[in-house]
């Protein structure tokens, strides 16, 4: 089957001179849930944004569901890649949330009832019903994410990418956000997240590609990633806190999650400590 993202010996010089990426190669299958995360400068939005084609590569080829980027426009690739912008400024543009959230669907075709049901959804996932008629301005700015997220979810695309979803948001919003994440997930939609936060990137995915100076230099399950310190070090990240936690209590295998933890804390203590999520 077309892998969902295929990217192939890429390498992307800005046109100031800066070679952010140096020949990354990634092949992500439909339905899988990738967090992407290193050190600042790293590579990572440069790698994102080229997904769906703001940036086209200098060498190599990006694939997207089967779509050559290079030779693809930005609005083909809309049809199968929402990009959530890390800084939700640079994506909502419309007068009102909910004109915002409706642009996506209208512009990919979807019938005006389709359309409406599709934001309204979004809207609901997000939290920002309240304010569906309210100028995005007014807005705090964990909001406006919230707002930029539902516009991308409105799409219903087939791929979904993040930058930076849990940034500024409280632990409730967070949740909200594991959740969206987990939904897609059990759509079959394929999610890939940049982050920094190393909880959410724990919690909600199944696989973690590190990168550092313009490259890839772990990709594994979130307990094979966080288990390698030298990778952890050139990508300047450190595990997930419940992960320090662990071995702050001398715990040989890799905890990652709150619910690995409670399984651990429960097995080592002969079943007293409980189920996790009771
Ligand atoms: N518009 C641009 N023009 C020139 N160089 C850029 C531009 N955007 C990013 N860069 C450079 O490209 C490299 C990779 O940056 P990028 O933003 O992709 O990293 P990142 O891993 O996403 O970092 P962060 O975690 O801070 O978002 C850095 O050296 C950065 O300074």
């Amino acid at each position: 089957m077309t892998p969902a993202v295929h990217i192939e010996g890429l390498v992307y010089a800005y046109p100031g001179g800066v070679t952010a990426l140096n020949g990354v190669d990634l092949r992500i299958e439909h339905g899988e849930r990738v967090a992407v995360i290193g050190r600042n400068g790293a590579g990572k939005t440069t790698m994102a944004r080229q997904l769906n084609g703001i940036a086209k590569p200098t060498a190599g080829t990006v694939t997207v569901c089967g779509t050559d980027t290079a030779g693809a426009t930005t609005a083909r690739l809309a049809a199968s890649v929402g990009y959530v912008f890390q800084n939700p400024s640079d994506q909502i543009f419309a007068k009102t949330v909910r004109a915002d959230v409706e642009f996506g669907p209208r512009n990919l075709g979807r019938s005006a009832e389709e359309t409406a049901r599709l934001a309204e959804a979004a809207m609901a996932a997000t939290d920002v019903l309240d304010f569906a008629d309210h100028h995005p301005y007014h807005l705090s700015p964990a909001e406006r994410k919230r707002v930029a997220l539902a516009s991308v979810l409105a799409m219903d695309t087939p791929v979904v990418v993040l930058d930076e979803p849990t940034t500024g948001q409280d632990h409730r919003s967070v949740r909200r956000i594991e959740r969206i994440v987990a939904d897609l997930h059990a759509a079959g939609t394929t999610v890939i997240a940049i982050t920094h936060d190393m909880d959410f990137c724990a919690e909600s995915f199944d696989r973690v590609v590190a990168m550092a100076q313009g490259r890839v230099i772990a990709d594994g399950t979130p307990a094979e990633v966080f288990a390698r310190p030298e990778e952890l070090e050139l990508a300047r990240v450190e595990p997930p806190q419940i992960s320090r936690l662990a071995a702050e209590l001398g715990w040989a295998d890799q905890v990652t999650t709150v619910d690995g933890f409670v399984e651990e804390l429960s097995r080592r203590a002969g079943g007293e400590a409980g189920t996790p999520g009771t």
